[in-house]
């Protein structure tokens, strides 16, 4: 499979060369996760290596079961590697000082609490902005939580309460509160899943609005292999369990992406490609 055909290369890839940073941005060593042991183990992750770079943008996907959420929870140190290493900017995901950010499928809100104040809700808990959150005397705190929101369009709706919004509004304010803290990485676990194609494909635009403009470091599970192509830099394929990655192919089409490209024939050729592949794998 190629998908690099006729396809210039990216706008993103180009604004953050591999060379300036010293340490990938991570790093899987051989990594493996084997869940249970004796006759119930059950090998969620074969040895796996993957590297990125800063300001990568990587989709994962591959079959149901494959170990996708096993990398993320590696990643964010929920589970520890049975096997290998996972290195978060050179340091052990366990590392106290590592920032990073999620959004999952289910934006989790805290009802009580405005939009605003959700979103404030790294700052509160993550150093170095912890320490410096109840000084803040100026506001800086509030007006980046207002900038970001004026972003996503959500500008009048920082007083708000979650209930009184829409899905695709309170996932909105979830990569808002995702990204306030300047994630060393953010991890998007089908963050987009729950809702209709509209507001998809919109959420898909202002999350490249968003990554085009702070440039974070982002691992995206995603199923929908569209989402994958339009947003990521990079797509790698898993097979299916004990998982691990059979293809690990860049995306070169330049940023800023036209939604409308994901209609074209290189586009359709691409994604299908992807699909076949995963089609293979489920069958064996
Ligand atoms: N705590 C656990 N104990 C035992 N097996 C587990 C555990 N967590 C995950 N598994 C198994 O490990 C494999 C990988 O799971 P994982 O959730 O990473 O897959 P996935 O690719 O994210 O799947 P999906 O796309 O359906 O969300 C699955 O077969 C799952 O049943």
């Amino acid at each position: 499979m190629n998908m690099t055909a006729n396809i210039p290369a990216s706008a993103a890839q180009q604004a953050t060369p591999a060379s300036v940073h010293a340490r990938p941005a991570l790093e899987l060593d051989n990594a493996s996760v084997v869940f249970g042991s004796g006759d119930k183990a059950v090998t969620a992750l074969s040895p796996t290596n993957l590297k990125m770079e800063r300001g990568d943008f990587l989709a994962l996907v591959g079959p149901s079961g494959c170990g996708k959420s096993t990398i993320l929870k590696l990643v964010s140190n929920l589970i520890q590697p049975s096997a290998g290493l996972v290195l978060v900017g050179g340091k052990e995901a366990k590392a106290k000082e590592l920032r990073i950010g999620m959004a999952f499928q289910n934006p989790t809100m805290l009802p009580w609490l405005t939009i605003e104040q959700n979103i404030m809700m790294p700052l509160k808990i993550v150093e170095p902005f912890k320490q410096t959150y109840r000084k803040d005397k100026t506001g800086a705190f509030r007006d980046r939580v207002h900038d970001l929101l004026g972003q996503v369009g959500l500008k009048d709706f920082a007083n708000h309460y979650p209930w009184q919004l829409s899905g695709g509004m309170l996932q909105r304010s979830n990569l808002c509160r995702s990204l306030i803290h300047e994630p060393d990485l953010l991890l998007l676990d089908e963050p987009f899943g729950a809702l209709d194609q509209f507001t998809r494909e919109e959420l898909w635009q202002i999350m490249q609005t968003l990554y085009l403009d702070r440039k974070p470091t982002v691992l995206l599970v995603t199923h929908d292999l569209r989402e994958a192509g339009y947003l990521a830099n990079r797509i790698c394929v898993m097979s299916a369990r004990p998982g691990r990655i059979i293809s690990d192919e860049p995306v070169n089409i330049p940023m800023p992406r036209d939604i409308g490209m994901i209609y074209s024939p290189e586009f359709v050729e691409m994604t299908q490609g992807l699909r076949e592949l995963i089609a293979q794998v489920r069958s064996t």
